[in-house]
């Protein structure tokens, strides 16, 4: 999957969403995967804030909108917004720290409560693997994991840059390929504020 930023026409606009505890890297891995870095400091992220990617896939251009949700309760709102329309979900947790891989259970029922439809892409990625020496959760255990429950897995490091495109390469290609996630359903204006944008977008997305 290469990447280009154009003013050609693109095929859809796919909207994903990072959730997870606060402080397991979710604004550092959209840092990585969408502007190339590891910010020097990332201070914990109040409501939600998105970028926006654009991807080549066989020949075709995807616009993904990433949402960076607040790991923090006291500073998340509207969380049924974050949400809405989305295409694909990464739950992150850091493999150095036990609790953040405990509490995918808690994300994992708000995911069902907000987004009941079976078809949106689900990944749980566990970030931090260059902290290898102080690791709390093992890779297979995380693998075994998400093979209960059917989601995509991949291990990364924002601050390596290991396995990180890897994990949004996989999650795209599963939604592109479901065309029935970003084809039929009903186009959905959502107007966006968060602390660094406020645009209106337009998602072709699935009802949750
Ligand atoms: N060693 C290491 N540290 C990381 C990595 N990713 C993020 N961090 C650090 O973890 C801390 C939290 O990162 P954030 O990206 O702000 O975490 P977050 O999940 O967005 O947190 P909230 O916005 O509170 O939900 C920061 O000090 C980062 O520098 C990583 O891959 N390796």
């Amino acid at each position: 999957m290469s990447e280009h930023i154009s003013s050609s026409e693109t095929v859809a606009t796919l909207k994903l969403l990072l959730i997870g505890s606060s402080g397991t890297g979710k604004s550092c891995l959209l840092a990585r995967f969408v502007d190339g870095n590891f910010p020097d400091d990332s201070s914990a992220t109040i409501g939600v804030d998105f970028k926006v990617k654009v991807i080549e896939n066989e020949g075709k251009k995807y616009k993904l909108t990433i949402w960076d949700t607040a790991g923090q309760e006291r500073f998340r709102t509207l969380t049924s917004s974050y949400y809405r329309g989305a295409q694909g979900v990464i739950l992150v947790y850091d493999v150095s720290n036990r609790d953040s891989f405990n509490d995918l259970q808690i994300w994992l029922t708000e995911l069902d409560t907000y987004c009941s439809s079976k078809e949106v892409v689900r990944m749980i990625v566990g970030n931090k693997v260059d902290k290898e020496s102080s690791r709390e959760v093992s890779k297979q255990e995380g693998q075994e994991f998400a093979r209960k429950l059917q989601t995509l897995f991949v291990e990364c490091s924002a601050k390596t840059k290991f396995g990180v495109q890897q994990a949004f390469d996989e999650l795209v290609q599963q939604i592109i390929d479901t065309p029935s996630l970003w084809q039929k359903q009903a186009t959905t204006n959502v107007r966006i504020q968060s602390n660094t944008n406020d645009v209106s977008q337009e998602y072709s997305g699935c009802s949750c």
